[in-house]
């Protein structure tokens, strides 16, 4: 006799709830595969928690790839801790708790903020004229953010969302995108936080000819020339994640792209992530074809800070919450299909 494996009981725990075979769509799929990652048919849903990841650029100094100047970066930091910005309204909302991790903010944050200080520098370097940081750094960042995660789990959180902020990280991303699907760099780029059209073009060109100057050899090598400190940090801390088993949630364009190097390091990740949503940036809906993801949402969302991995987490409860809570046609009495139907 074959064992039944848990995806065949998963299966068949979702098809004997009350509903039309396949009735709860998406949600079906999300508590199979929650299921699996915990390896359980009563899988639950642990002090989900947001992290969210600062920090700048050096080629947002120049101001031509970006609309908003790079003090904007420090400015939402403090937003943050101050509980102003989206993501703060959001978590509240949908009770998940939220980290705010400084990963590079050209700024020193005063002490006694709620901030995680994990900062490698006060900014990463211009890519246009070399490397945006050492493999040294991307090492320490990656190191960095491992052991962050390795606590948050250690305090009982099962489910992770992950968030970002740092002016002209869509750069850093759509260079990412470009070097690990191969998509030509003019189809990765996009108005980010709202460069018009001719704006777009100036950034095409100047990340063109980024994309030319390099030729990284690792993924880690690749997250060090494009950048940033909070991309590298992003694409370690998916990697522990995914290794301390976690269900992990995706945000947008940036966070996306570091999973595309967290996946280049380890393919293994992607069987825990779930995609929050579509982001509204060019280019995020081809980066996750590429990834053959499925979105949850798609809201028109383009601001990052893991606000879509906030709107997101009710629909991962939910997902649980059936698989757990809903009675079988035979526990309530309900009449299955009739045979002539
Ligand atoms: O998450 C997304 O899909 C997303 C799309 C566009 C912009 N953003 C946010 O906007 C900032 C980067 O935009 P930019 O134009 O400065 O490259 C950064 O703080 C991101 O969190 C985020
Ligand atoms: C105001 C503002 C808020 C943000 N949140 C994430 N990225 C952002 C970029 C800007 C410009």
């Amino acid at each position: 006799m074959t064992a039944v494996s848990l995806k065949q009981k998963l299966r068949h725990k979702i098809d004997l709830k009350t509903k039309p075979l396949g009735a709860l769509g998406v949600l079906e799929e999300l508590a199979l595969q929650i299921g699996l990652i915990q390896n359980t048919e009563t899988p639950e849903i642990s002090k989900p928690t947001i992290v969210v990841f600062a920090g700048d650029h050096g080629i947002a100094k120049k101001g031509q790839v970006n609309p908003f100047p790079q003090e904007v970066t420090a400015q939402m930091v403090y937003n943050f801790v101050q509980g102003g910005a989206a993501i703060n309204v959001f978590s509240k909302t949908n009770a998940i708790d939220l980290i705010i991790m400084d990963s590079g903010v050209n700024h020193d944050f005063e002490p006694h903020l709620d901030i995680i200080d994990a900062k490698i520098a006060f900014g990463t370097n211009n890519y246009q004229d070399q490397p945006a940081m050492t493999l040294a750094q991307c090492e320490d960042a990656l190191n960095k953010a491992d052991d962050i995660i390795s606590k948050i789990q250690s305090k009982g959180c099962n489910t992770i969302g992950f968030g970002e902020m740092g002016i002209s990280n869509t750069s850093s991303a759509a260079l990412l995108m470009a070097h690990f699907t191969g998509i030509p760099i003019a189809e990765c780029v996009g108005s980010g936080t709202g460069l018009n059209d001719e704006g777009i073009h100036k950034k095409i060109q100047i990340l063109s000819e980024v994309y030319q100057k390099y030729n990284p050899k690792t993924p880690e090598e690749a997250l060090a020339t494009f950048g940033g400190f909070e991309i590298a940090m992003l694409c370690g801390a998916i990697l522990k994640a995914g290794a301390l088993n976690m269900i992990i949630i995706i945000d947008g364009f940036i966070v996306t792209a570091a999973l595309l190097a967290a996946h280049a390091i380890n393919p293994n990740v992607l069987k825990h992530c779930v995609f929050a949503h579509s982001s509204n940036e060019q280019g995020h809906e081809k980066m996750l074809h590429a990834l053959n993801a499925k979105p949850l949402l798609s809201l028109g969302l383009r601001l990052g800070e893991g606000t879509g991995a906030a709107l997101a987490i009710p629909l991962i409860r939910a997902a649980v919450n059936f698989l757990n809570n809903m009675a079988s046609f035979e526990s309530a009495g309900v009449s299955t299909e009739s045979e002539n139907a």
